[in-house]
């Protein structure tokens, strides 16, 4: 049975990279994705974007909407300080399986909680069944049109609380206009638009970040 994309990834990964050690990982799906097979990671350039943020953040605890290979979960968690931990929800089991085993590669295991589900059954067990009390940060890259359900869903769940950051990629490319309507229009959350380009092309795209008022 041929490889997918995805397995082809991995196993670039685990063949070229350094176990242990996040960046040579990130490294390396980029090469791959830029070289070989482009693929929907956030990718170097807008994964600066979300360094800086995460870092300015420094989150006790994040949560990411779109698992997919793993690659922003690494990046994520390489930047967390101890004791503090990401979720990452993918409703994808294959998908799972492969960013289980790339977080795993990366070293980065014990500080990532990769649940699997759709994020609109997640969520709302977030509080209860995984002991979340509210979000520092939150990145946002599944389905575009998702975006504003899930956040309307966080809030819903008391799961935001002032201060509280919200990062969404592909505001321009696939685009989230709806999404972007919505936030940029909500007075409960002060937006900032970083633009960039869509990961390993020339394309433009953007990163929108909202913080959330209270
Ligand atoms: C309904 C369930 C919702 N709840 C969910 N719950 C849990 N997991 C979910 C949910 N919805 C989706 N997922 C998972 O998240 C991932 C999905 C990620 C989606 N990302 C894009 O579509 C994209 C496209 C391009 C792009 C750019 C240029 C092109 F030419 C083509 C494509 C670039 C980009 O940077 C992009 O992030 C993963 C594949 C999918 O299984
Ligand atoms: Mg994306």
């Amino acid at each position: 049975m041929n490889q997918t994309k995805e397995q082809r990834i991995l196993n670039f990964v685990l063949q070229n990279a350094v176990r242990g050690d996040p960046c040579s990982v990130l490294d390396t799906i980029d090469k791959y994705c830029s070289q070989k097979e482009w693929a929907m990671n956030v990718g170097d350039e807008k994964g600066l974007i979300l360094d800086k943020t995460v870092e300015e953040v420094n989150p006790s605890v994040a949560l990411e909407l779109g698992t997919y290979c793993g690659y922003s979960a690494v990046r994520i968690a390489r930047l967390l300080k101890a004791g503090a931990y990401l979720l990452t929800v993918e409703f994808n089991p294959e998908f799972a399986a492969i960013a289980k085993q790339m977080i795993e590669f990366a070293g980065v295991q014990d500080k990532v909680k990769l649940l699997e589900g759709p994020s609109e059954e997640i969520i709302p067990q977030l509080k209860k069944k995984y002991e979340v009390d509210t979000l520092d940060f939150v990145f946002l890259d599944h389905w575009k049109d998702r975006y504003t359900p899930d956040t309307i869903l966080l809030q819903e769940c008391n799961l935001l609380r002032k201060g509280s950051v919200l990062l969404a990629d592909n505001i321009i490319f696939p685009g989230a206009p709806e999404f972007l309507n919505y936030i940029r229009n909500n007075p409960h959350f002060q937006c900032t638009n970083y633009p960039s380009h869509l990961e390993y092309m020339k394309v433009g795209d953007a990163m929108e970040k909202a913080v959330f008022l209270g």
